[in-house]
């Protein structure tokens, strides 16, 4: 470990700028789901120009007397004019209210969303004066005299009020939760650090993935910026070859469709089912057989028991349909297809279309049910799903094949989406 980060020190990651943060090495679970096997960090930076100093983002609650032991060694309160929070995140913002009292003259820099969340984190009482605020937006700047920080507005990475801020004169961009890792480790740089590329990923993948459009803007923002250091709030602070981080998320932002093309053409339907006696597998098949029909449509069907549901996730992420089976049991679906349901909130599936289909006894809610969840995942439900009582027949094995068959042509947009297909009648 460095020894300033075992002493409870500030470590000096550029000329006058300083990490600030907290340890957290025994963290496991990360936000109630994230595993991680390295812990994390909470990285608070500050920077020391002529005028004043300036604090970029805090810790979690937990973690401040740490981060204050931190900051008293290379700052004083009251030399304290700035603070940056490049957005509100209890693990960011939990030290907030505190600092704000040790450093009452100091002005807050947010994004204007963050305005909207930031009486929610300090929960000012009655005749509390209002905080100095300031907010800012791409192209402002904060002058502390001979240094100058410059904002990004990057909404949504992974909060609404997401910013970024630049030192101009170190090329050091403070990048909040983008580039981050669950990794802990008290060598602090990229350089020193063990082997973090698999955080790094699973990273983007849990935190980033379901941004990707809103994550190219901000590379588009990033791109052009003379790169030092890239200081994250989580993980390594990454002074390495910086720019090679920026390049790996443009990478996996614009990872090419699995079910495509080599030429990138071709959309891509995948088939993911459960079936205890075999009937929504046949079911299966045959809607498989139908989406085949449909010239240049990638096909391929899964049964979930096979498979890790995170195993399937990278695959739904690169197809543009998504068809979800399951038998009805109990009066629902049945636990691996809402194991895999669960775990789709990570991606972006807005544009994408879904459907659900399977076989029943009696009651058969779960293609309904699964119809709902779809549609609040925002995929477009196109056509009516499709139910078999028990076995399927010969006459609804054609029915189900009609079924992929109307999917794949709403994929390819060879049909009106809008009408939908009463298979459920055949049950
Ligand atoms: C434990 C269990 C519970 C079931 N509960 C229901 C139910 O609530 N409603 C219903 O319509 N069918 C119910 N069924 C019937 C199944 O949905 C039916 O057998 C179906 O064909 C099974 O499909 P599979 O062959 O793909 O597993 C149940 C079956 C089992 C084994």
């Amino acid at each position: 470990m460095n020894d300033a980060v075992q002493h409870r020190e500030g470590v000096e990651i550029a000329d006058g700028v300083h990490w600030v943060g907290a340890l957290d090495p025994d963290l496991r679970t990360f936000d109630i789901c994230l595993h991680t096997d390295h812990g994390t960090t909470y990285n608070s930076y500050t920077v020391r120009g002529r005028d004043g100093v300036a604090v970029i983002d805090t810790v979690k609650a937990s973690h401040a007397d740490e981060f204050f032991a931190r900051l008293e060694s290379v700052a004083d309160y009251d030399e304290i004019r700035a603070i940056v929070l490049d957005h509100l995140e209890p693990d960011h913002s939990g030290a907030l209210p505190e600092l704000m009292r040790r450093a009452p003259q100091a002005r807050l820099y947010l994004s204007p969303r963050a305005l909207g969340l930031l009486n929610a984190v300090l929960k000012p009482a009655d005749g509390d004066p209002p905080p100095s605020v300031e907010t800012v937006d791409t192209g402002d700047s904060l002058s502390l005299g001979d240094r100058t920080l410059r904002f990004l507005h990057t909404p949504f990475l992974h909060w609404p009020d997401t910013q970024c801020t630049y030192l101009a004169e170190d090329g050091v961009l403070f990048s909040g939760d983008i580039f981050g890792s669950h990794y802990c480790d008290g060598r602090l740089f990229d350089d020193r650090v063990g082997a973090f590329d698999p955080e790094f990923d699973d990273y983007y993948r849990q935190i980033m993935r379901p941004f990707r459009r809103p994550l190219i803007a901000a590379l588009e923002l990033m791109e052009p910026l003379d790169l030092t250091v890239i200081a994250p709030t989580h993980g390594p602070v990454l002074r390495d070859r910086p720019r090679r981080y920026l390049a790996r998320y443009r990478q996996l932002a614009e990872r090419p469709r699995i079910g495509a093309d080599s030429d990138g053409a071709g959309p891509s339907l995948v088939i993911l089912y459960a079936s205890a006696y075999g009937a929504t597998a046949r079911m299966a098949e045959a809607i498989a057989a139908g989406a085949s029909d449909q010239a240049g449509v990638r096909v391929t069907h899964h049964d979930l028991s096979d498979n890790e549901p995170a195993a399937l996730v990278d695959l739904i992420d690169g197809a543009d349909g998504l068809v979800i089976g399951s038998p009805t049991f109990n009066g629902d679906a049945v636990k691996p297809v809402w194991d895999l349901l669960s775990s789709l909130n990570t991606l972006e599936l807005a544009g994408k279309i879904g459907a659900a289909f399977g076989s029943y006894g009696w009651s058969g809610e779960a293609v309904r049910l699964i119809e709902e969840r779809l549609r609040a995942l925002k995929l477009r439900v196109p056509v009516a799903g499709v139910r078999v009582k028990l076995v399927p027949c010969d006459t609804e094995l054609v029915a189900c094949r009609a079924f992929g068959h109307r999917l794949a042509e709403a994929l390819t947009g060879t049909t009106d989406t809008g009408r939908v297909i009463e298979l459920e009648e055949l049950g």
